[in-house]
């Protein structure tokens, strides 16, 4: 099942730096570990925010909240999902 997700980062603006940074880079090694699966297909910057558009591979909506929760930037996200069908006018074969 795929799923286009928008998650918008907001991080307190007094939270240690030190404490960003680890969380930023615990975030990027999660966020390409489920790229490298195949969970993860897309990961897209929003132009002038601290967001992104991202499509989600999982089995159930049960495994796409289990996966969104176990990022380590998940506490300081709003997270926005639409479940994604295809389109009767694509011409692509598959879901990608
Ligand atoms: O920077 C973001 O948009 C949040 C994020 C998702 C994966 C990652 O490494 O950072």
């Amino acid at each position: 099942m795929l799923f286009h997700v928008k998650m918008t980062v907001n991080l307190p603006i007094d939270m240690d730096p030190a404490k960003a940074a680890a969380l930023k880079a615990d975030e990027k090694e999660l966020a390409q570990r489920l790229q490298r699966e195949g969970t993860w297909r897309h990961l897209w910057r929003i132009a002038g925010h601290y967001a992104n558009y991202s499509v989600f591979d999982v089995a159930s909506v049960e495994a796409l909240h289990d996966t969104l929760m176990q990022l380590p930037l998940f506490p300081y996200m709003d997270i926005e999902i639409n479940g994604l069908c295809r389109h009767p006018s694509s011409i692509h074969s598959d879901d990608r």
